[in-house]
């Protein structure tokens, strides 16, 4: 099968990454296109194919579209029509109709990866138009399994996808590092730290996800009355995190909507 990327940036060269690391792919049926060479070399010189976006349109079955949204104008000038391709766009803000116009195809499949695909345990929200028959699906799930799992969701949900997943791990990174200053400020090493804090994080989430219990459940398990547990409760609760957290994620949807409609 011949898949061409059109934007070798972060996640159009996680993408190129996992489908050859994880032999879904062969970096002959591969072809890389983007703006500049810059980054491009590095693929160039592990053998991967540069091509340019006209070239893809031509000779690829499946195209990625994973340039910017305010970039997206332009790369479907130089894309031109590719009516009988599947695409799979990760562009923030550009609806399956809009890709339908301009490339005259009907099979688009609109996805918002985050970037824990780079090892595989990515989360890919994803959407499709109506005319993807099950071959074209089976074609999608082959090439995305790589990057982690699969939710489908319907198009107008994409938005809170890309506030709760796609943008999801900046935060987690910031909460993270916080974390690990408290540890530093109490005096553990930053390497210390940084392992219980994100053990303490992995421990938590599979428990969650092994157990399948209410996150409110097993807070209440480590709470002991009069304990240390509760006074930091108290804490977060004075200061309103819980609040923060859901307002920090509302505004990342308002601009998730905002920029589709841009
Ligand atoms: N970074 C992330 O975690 C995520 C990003 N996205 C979305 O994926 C898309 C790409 O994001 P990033 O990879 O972070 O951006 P990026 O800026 O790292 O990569 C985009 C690449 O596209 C290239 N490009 C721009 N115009 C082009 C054109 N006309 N032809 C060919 N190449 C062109 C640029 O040179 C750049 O290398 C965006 O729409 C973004 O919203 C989606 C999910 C997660
Ligand atoms: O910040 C952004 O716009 C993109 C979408 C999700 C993650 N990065």
């Amino acid at each position: 099968m011949k898949c061409g990327i059109v934007g070798v940036g972060n996640i159009g060269g996680i993408i190129a990454k996992r489908l050859v690391e994880t032999g879904t792919l062969d970096k002959s049926e591969l072809f890389l296109a983007s703006r500049t060479f810059e980054r491009l070399k590095p693929f160039a010189e592990q053998g991967f194919q540069i091509s340019s976006v006209k070239e893809i349109a031509e000779k690829c079955e499946v195209i990625f579209l994973c340039v910017k949204p305010q970039d997206s104008d332009k790369m479907f000038e130089e894309l031109g029509e590719a009516p009988d391709r599947l695409i799979i766009s990760t562009m923030t803000g550009v609806t399956i109709k809009r890709i339908v116009e301009r490339t005259k195809s009907v099979k688009v499949v609109r996805i918002m990866p985050n970037i824990p695909s780079m090892i595989g345990q990515g989360v890919i929200g994803l959407a499709k138009s109506e005319s993807l028959n099950q071959q074209d699906w089976q074609t999608v799930e082959k090439l995305l399994s790589c990057l982690g799992k699969i939710f489908e969701v319907k198009e107008e949900l994409i938005p809170a996808v890309t506030a709760l997943s796609g943008s999801g791990p900046a935060f987690i990174f910031v909460i993270v590092d916080a974390l690990i200053d408290a540890g530093i400020r109490m005096g553990l090493s930053y390497d210390l730290s940084r392992r219980m804090v994100l053990e303490t994080m992995k421990g938590s989430a599979e428990l969650l996800l092994q157990l399948g219990n209410h996150p409110g459940e097993f807070r209440h398990v480590v709470t002991s009355p009069a304990g240390t547990t509760i006074e930091g409760i108290y804490r977060m609760e004075r200061e309103r995190v819980r609040g923060a957290l859901m307002k920090t994620i509302q505004d990342t949807y308002m601009r998730a909507l905002e920029l589709q409609k841009e």
